[in-house]
């Protein structure tokens, strides 16, 4: 059992280098974690682009559910080979668990947190709560594992709110599934770099 995350940028390579990883695998879980808005042109082509360098034998999986799929040895499948599972993206899944939650309003004081009754404070406990479940099922799955990530943070400081939560966010949950990972790649300008090799 091997768990792998493979980070970097936009455009980094990150995901062909996950791909190439499992090619070699005989059944492959491919988990997309975007939401499809099919009114973004943009994105349906891009989604499009990936679905037709995927092999044919790999699954589509089009969930937000990680930590289902990782707690799920097989049973997805009834298929006596154990799929590799490709998680692409914790970022995109990320920004769906912010809107799913309700976070998009700023808070009156994010240092000082108000009263329970206060609607930002349970979006975010909501949030928590998913971020926690995924990481405890990064720790605990039993099944072979590759998570792709946004590394951001990196440029300027977001100017909204929103913008510096969701970076913010998805730092502490890479640094926490990089922990759990036997395996750390960073891609930048398409080279992949080992971070972390404890396998
Ligand atoms: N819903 C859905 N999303 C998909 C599917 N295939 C890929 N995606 C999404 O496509 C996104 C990644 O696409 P890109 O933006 O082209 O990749 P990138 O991360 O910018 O580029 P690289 O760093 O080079 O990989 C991920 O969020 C995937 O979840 C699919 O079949 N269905």
């Amino acid at each position: 059992m091997m768990r792998t995350l493979v980070l970097g940028g936009a455009r980094s390579g990150k995901s062909t280098h996950a791909e190439q990883l499992v090619m070699g695998a005989a059944a492959v879980d491919y988990v997309a974690t975007s939401a499809v808005n099919p009114d973004d042109a943009e994105w349906v082509e891009r989604i499009a682009l990936h679905q037709a360098r995927r092999p044919g034998h790999w699954r589509t999986l089009e969930t937000a559910d990680i930590a289902s799929v990782l707690r799920t040895p097989s049973a997805l499948s009834g298929e006596a080979v154990e799929p590799v599972v490709l998680v692409d993206c914790l970022g995109v899944w990320i920004t769906r668990m912010m809107d799913e939650c309700g976070i998009w309003e700023e808070p009156n004081s994010p240092a000082e947190p108000t009263s329970p009754a206060e609607p930002v404070e349970a979006p975010r406990a909501r949030l928590q709560r998913r971020i926690d479940e995924v990481v405890a099922a990064v720790e605990q799955t039993r099944r072979e594992v590759v998570f792709v990530s946004n590394e951001v943070g990196q440029g300027v400081v977001p100017a909204h709110w929103s913008g510096r939560f969701f970076r913010d966010q998805l730092g502490i949950l890479n640094t926490r599934v990089a922990a759990a990972c036997e395996r750390v790649v960073f891609c930048t300008a398409g080279i992949p770099m080992t971070l972390k090799d404890a396998s």
